[in-house]
């Protein structure tokens, strides 16, 4: 399974980031997924992460599936979180990101994702609407996408979709 590219300052998976997440996203067969021990620097109330927490992390990882499906970097038009269990501080949870594989049109692309722990406990469930950026829009992005294990290597389109990916 392929590790994604990371930008540095981002909240989520920015590894210069000492208030984020530090994640890690792999690309999988069915989506994306990344891994996260609840750090008690995201708590809300005392011991339980906080539901913007949650939030941010199904937002990037749907986020990602969507824009690997869409050929493009997408932005969250809309988004709707089920909180189902509080999740504890120090609990290892996977985040699991898809692209609804029943798309009508390339404007406005759904997903879905959820968060389980060792046991299959469901934490959060999210499904969301994404926008994919224009070419030029997204051009920002990749000046400072780097790879996940070569933080000086830059990242291209290519990289991520292929020679044959969208114009
Ligand atoms: C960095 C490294 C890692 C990269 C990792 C990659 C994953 C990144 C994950 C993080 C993503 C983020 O958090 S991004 C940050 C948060 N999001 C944003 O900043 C986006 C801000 N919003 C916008 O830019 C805009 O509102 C858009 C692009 C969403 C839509 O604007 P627009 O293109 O002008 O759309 P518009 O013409 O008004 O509408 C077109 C059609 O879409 C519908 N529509 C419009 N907006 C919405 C909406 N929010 N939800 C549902 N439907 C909508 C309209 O009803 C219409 O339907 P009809 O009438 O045609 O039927």
């Amino acid at each position: 399974m392929e590790k994604l590219p990371r930008y540095s300052e981002c909240f989520i998976c920015g590894r210069d980031n000492p208030a984020g997440t530090d994640i890690t996203f792999i690309r999988t067969e069915e989506g994306v997924a990344c891994e996260y021990l609840a750090a008690p620097k995201h708590n809300g109330y005392r011991g339980i992460i906080h539901g913007g927490i949650i939030s941010a992390l199904l937002d990037e990882c749907v986020g990602w599936a969507v824009s690997l499906r869409a050929g493009r970097m997408c932005v969250t038009g809309e988004l709707t979180i089920r909180f189902r269990k509080s999740l504890p501080v120090s609990t290892k949870v996977t985040v699991k990101g898809f692209c609804d594989p029943e798309q009508k049109t390339r404007r406005l692309f759904r997903g879905y994702g959820h968060i389980e722990d060792e046991a299959g406990t469901v934490y959060a469930k999210a499904e969301g609407r994404f926008f994919p950026m224009s070419e030029e829009a997204q051009k920002p992005v990749f000046e400072c996408l780097k790879m996940a294990d070569a933080p000086e290597k830059a990242v291209t389109p290519a990289d991520i979709w292929g020679e044959d990916c969208r114009k």
